[in-house]
């Protein structure tokens, strides 16, 4: 379990640079065994309140506890013991060269004084469990990028922690790697019982692994949840992220945003709308996606007919589970991912920032 309560880190003004108030007063929970996502605008403080978890940065203010244990309160000795319990994993991989995919895996065993006999034991089982068990001889540079980074997860998981933090681990893959490597950490998060804490800036990440999620601007959290309440929370900043629907100019009748469910699914709407109320409906956007498991998505209307028979029309699509909201162009902040500036990898394998086609991870 990992609670955060009221955290602020500040990084104080040096050399003519002002001060900077990276996360401003986080208070978060992620229960044990959940999947919970970071996300938010380039800069809105996610890699820094991911290192806080691990006291990578000790917070200016505020508790942090990780699998009850309150690690603002030890000294810096009992932190490095503490961290054990926290895996890491990188945008970058982080792995070192000169050593095989097998060594890598090693090396945490290495510093923890773990004897020879059963090092070796683990690794042959960590590399198994990531699918790699036959390219343990490999060093990374003769490895792909998804490889690389199972390697890493392996690495990560190599002293049995209770909780994966993962900072951008998909973002520097294409694809077809990012979905193996996302249900490679639904699978070792179902097989160990781990609580995982995953920062993207990449919605279609979120929608395919995550049960929460939190949306993080200026080091504030403006929203979040389980992501199937917020699907259906009116007025949601996370679920206009989620599955984004900006409203468009010149319409010709009155903008309607729904969300549709299981529950209360498209057809319905559009029978309510059109059939039972004889209103003219025009689909002019929306995406249906699977997000947590389920089917959600969101759809802009544009609706012509009598006023009054519009409202009728929404009351009995909010009566009947529906969520249901007038929508006026601009309503809707732009996706996260597309306004921010792409990422340099510094790495051999390209970036790819769009990640929209990435398959359907099974849960
Ligand atoms: N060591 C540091 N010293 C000073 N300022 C820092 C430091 N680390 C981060 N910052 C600042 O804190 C703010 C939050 O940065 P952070 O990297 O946490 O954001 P982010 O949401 O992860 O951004 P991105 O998606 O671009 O990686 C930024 O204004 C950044 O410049």
């Amino acid at each position: 379990m990992i609670e955060l309560t009221d955290v602020r880190k500040v990084f104080p003004a040096r050399r003519g640079a002002a001060e900077v108030v990276a996360v401003d007063g986080v208070t978060l929970s992620v229960a044990d065994g959940e999947f919970a996502g970071v996300v938010g605008p380039s800069g809105s403080g996610k890699s820094t309140l991911v290192r806080l978890v691990n006291l990578l940065e000790r917070p200016t203010s505020g508790g942090v506890v990780v699998d009850g244990q309150v690690l603002t309160d030890l000294d810096d000795d009992g932190v490095r013991r503490a961290r054990r319990a926290v895996g890491m994993v990188f945008q970058h991989f982080n792995l070192l060269d000169s050593r095989t995919a097998a060594g890598n895996v090693e090396h945490p065993l290495e510093l923890a004084g773990v004897g020879r006999t059963e090092r070796r034991r683990r690794v042959a089982d960590l590399l198994d469990l990531v699918g790699l068990a036959d390219r343990h001889a490999s060093r990374p540079a003769q490895l792909s990028g998804g490889q690389k980074q199972r390697v890493a997860i392996a690495r990560a998981l190599a002293a049995q922690p209770k909780v994966l933090l993962c900072d951008e681990a998909t973002s520097a893959l294409d694809p077809a790697s990012t979905g193996g490597v996302l249900e490679l950490l639904r699978q070792v998060r179902a097989e160990l019982g781990l609580t995982v804490l995953l920062i993207t800036h990449e919605m279609a990440v979120v929608r395919a692994v995550c049960d929460s999620a939190v949306l993080l601007d200026h080091g504030r959290v403006v929203d979040g949840g389980p992501l199937t309440e917020v699907l259906t929370r009116p007025h949601s900043p996370l679920a206009a992220q989620l599955l984004p629907v900006p409203a468009v100019a010149g319409g010709a009748g009155d903008l309607v945003r729904v969300t549709v469910t299981e529950d209360a699914p498209e057809g319905r709407v559009l029978r309510t709308l059109a059939g039972e109320l004889g209103l003219d409906v025009e689909v002019v956007g929306g995406s249906v996606e699977t997000v947590a498991g389920r089917r959600f998505g969101r759809l802009l209307l544009s609706v012509t007919g009598d006023d009054g028979r519009l409202d009728v029309a929404l009351q009995r699509l909010r009566d009947g589970g529906s969520l249901v909201e007038r929508a006026v162009p601009g309503d809707e902040p732009p996706p996260i991912g597309v306004h921010d500036e792409p990422e340099a990898s510094g790495q051999p394998e390209p970036a790819v920032p769009h990640v929209l086609d990435i398959p359907e991870v099974p849960r």
